[in-house]
């Protein structure tokens, strides 16, 4: 593992992504940049953009830009059926038991990404349990929720920012074509910690728009680094089908 060239000082961390663009370089199984070499030259291209960070799935690909790219890392490590094309609730994939983020936070992740909806863990842990592990590694916790209620009780147990990442996926939340703004509104007005808007933030407005809304800090993904499911939207549109959101 390359030590990370940032301060762990947790505040100096949060300053960094203040009114910042974090760029999610990710790529779902099978698709052809589902590959260490090529998610770190997303990571490349993202940091000469103008990226404050990168959030990267699995350890490989943690330590990978951990090792190349001079920007924090948010790192997650999904397991399980993520559902995000069918719709139906697969339980929890970010992340999901103390093992997986300890393994996030050993590849050189400064945050590591969990989920905190209130779904059981597969190891039966709860979400203060994980918040505990990976601070006494040494980094922070971003805490992916659903709904307002599920930020709170992240809050509450430790999170060191929240992010609406998994509103439209999990249960409770309604899945929209776009990013969830009410949600990033309604938490940055209630918790003390910082707000991440995350999840179909499609154009540079709306990622404004969430900033303005009072997040923290913006995640894109699929609108940046993703060039399959961006072929299929607008393959979707020329054919006449519905593109999916
Ligand atoms: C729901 C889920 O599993 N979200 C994942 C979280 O890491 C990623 O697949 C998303 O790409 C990421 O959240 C960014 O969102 P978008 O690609 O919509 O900009």
């Amino acid at each position: 593992m390359t030590a990370s060239p940032y301060p762990r000082d947790p505040q100096t961390l949060l300053d960094a992504l203040a009114g910042r663009l974090i760029v999610s370089c990710q790529a779902p199984p099978g698709d052809p940049m589902r590959d260490t070499d090529a998610l770190v030259l997303l990571a490349r291209c993202a940091h000469a953009g103008g990226a404050a960070a990168i959030r990267a799935n699995e350890p490989e690909a943690v330590a990978a830009i951990r090792a190349e790219v001079d920007l924090p890392v948010v790192g997650l490590w999904k397991d399980g059926d993520t559902g995000v094309d069918t719709g139906v609730d697969t339980g929890v994939y970010i992340t999901p038991t103390v093992r997986h983020a300890l393994a996030v936070a050993g590849a050189g992740a400064d945050v590591v990404a969990a989920d905190a909806t209130d779904r059981p863990r597969p190891d039966g842990s709860a979400f203060a349990e994980l918040v505990a592990a990976v601070h006494a590694a040494g980094a922070l916790v971003m805490a992916d929720v659903a709904t307002h209620a599920e930020g709170l009780a992240a809050a509450a147990q430790g999170a060191d920012l929240i992010s609406t990442t998994l509103s439209g996926y999990a249960p409770g939340s309604p899945r929209q074509a776009g990013p969830d703004l009410g949600l990033v509104a309604s938490l940055a007005a209630a918790v003390s910690v910082p707000v991440v808007a995350e999840g179909r933030l499609h154009t540079p407005e709306q990622a404004a728009e969430a900033l303005a809304r009072g997040a923290h800090s913006v995640v894109v993904g699929t609108a940046i680094t993703a060039p399959t499911a961006l072929t299929r939207r607008f393959a979707e549109a020329v054919e006449g089908r519905t593109p999916r959101p």
